[in-house]
């Protein structure tokens, strides 16, 4: 029974990557139980997700049902999910399966606080979420996340060790320089300081190592990718033609720099007025697409509850997870989760996949 299983198991695919379950190595366990007062068997499947955010759940769960069922002899069908981020061909830093960037060509679009959040709804899922907080210049991070005035500390090893707060692990200049100073840094320096938050920190085992870049196409972006291999980058963007002008920038240095854009988020996409429920397309919803081919990994309403929770220090997905930008939030970090999974499998030669 079990191998009749595993061969219905064979017609099921994941719906983003394209491959059957079972040669995707998905297929934890197939538990068989013989039923008593049926003729039939009680199948439970485990399926291993490739990401605890995965997005398609529900669709893999309807198929897996669907296949089984349509096995001679099967009575129920139960599904059960577990989830392991597979590690890449080059795993970018030791312990660390993915660095993400997320980029914009203009500040202010709501770059960090889109990071913070996708940081914390994947933490909320389950996965080992690190945030780096790499805008030096302008670095908001440890203030959106409460923790502004805490300092960085050194372990045994000499190793910076990561805050944490909210479930993820993170680092920022905001805990190494006196509050309100300015940073007057050089190329060089810079590099240097980002080569040591990514590789003199204890980040430990990570799935994600989400990193908040500068505005813009500078120094710091150049230094992030040819430092590490970057699984990919997120370009955050308002509507608008002139933040659109400047996202087209960075995904033109992205592409120069040979890293995948894996998505656009579309900020402040929209208005909903909390008295009548109208909707208002502020800055021209939809602005987006006109970046080109690339997915879109959702659009985010102006909200107050975002603003509003990164000043106090709890992120939206966390402080109001009910909130329309939350929910778009926590769908952008699955849409993400997901586009990072069909990159890094890829990229793994098939032997690895089982
Ligand atoms: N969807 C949103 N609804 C309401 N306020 C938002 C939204 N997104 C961001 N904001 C607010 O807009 C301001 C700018 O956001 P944020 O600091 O995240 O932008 P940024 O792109 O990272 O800026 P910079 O690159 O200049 O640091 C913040 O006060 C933030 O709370």
């Amino acid at each position: 029974m079990r191998e009749a299983v595993l061969e219905s198991l064979r017609s099921v695919n994941d719906p983003e990557l394209h491959r059957d379950l079972v040669s995707l190595g998905m297929i934890e366990r197939i538990d068989v139980a013989q039923l008593e007062h049926a003729a039939g068997s009680a199948i439970t499947v485990k399926v291993n997700l490739t990401t605890p955010a995965c997005p398609l759940k529900a669709t893999i769960e309807r198929d897996v049902r669907a296949a089984v069922l349509g096995v001679p002899g099967v009575e129920t069908v139960s599904v059960e999910f577990g989830a392991q981020v597979r590690m890449p061909a080059t795993p970018p830093l030791p312990g660390v399966k993915n660095v993400l960037l997320i980029g914009s060509g203009k500040g202010g679009v709501g770059k960090s606080s889109v990071a913070v959040n996708i940081a914390c709804a994947l933490a909320q899922s389950g996965a080992a979420v690190g945030l780096m907080d790499a805008d030096v210049y302008g670095p908001s991070v440890a203030h959106m996340l409460g923790q502004g005035s805490a300092k960085l500390v050194g372990n045994a090893e000499r190793k910076m060790v990561p805050l944490e707060a909210h479930g993820i692990r993170f680092i920022s200049m905001a805990n190494l320089s006196p509050a309100g100073q300015a940073l007057v840094w050089r190329g060089p320096m810079l590099h240097s300081a980002i080569q040591q938050f990514l590789k003199d920190a204890a980040w430990g085992n990570l799935d994600y190592l989400i990193v908040d870049l500068p505005p813009g196409t500078g120094d710091v972006q150049l230094s992030l990718t040819q430092s590490v291999q970057v699984t990919g980058a997120v370009i955050v963007t308002t509507p608008q033609d002139v933040a659109l002008i400047d996202a087209a920038r960075a995904i033109d240095m992205f592409r120069k720099a040979s890293v995948p854009v894996l998505g656009i988020i579309e900020n402040m996409s929209y208005f909903v007025a909390p008295d009548t429920g109208i909707v208002y397309d502020l800055f021209g919803r939809g602005g987006a697409a006109k970046l080109g081919n690339y997915p879109l990994l959702g659009e985010v309403p102006l909200d107050t509850d975002v603003r509003r929770d990164a000043d106090e220090g709890t992120p939206a997905v966390i402080s109001h997870p009910d909130a329309a930008a939350s929910k778009a939030l926590r769908q952008i970090a699955e849409n993400l989760a997901g586009r990072v999974s069909v990159q890094t499998l890829a990229e793994l030669p098939m032997a690895q996949l089982v």
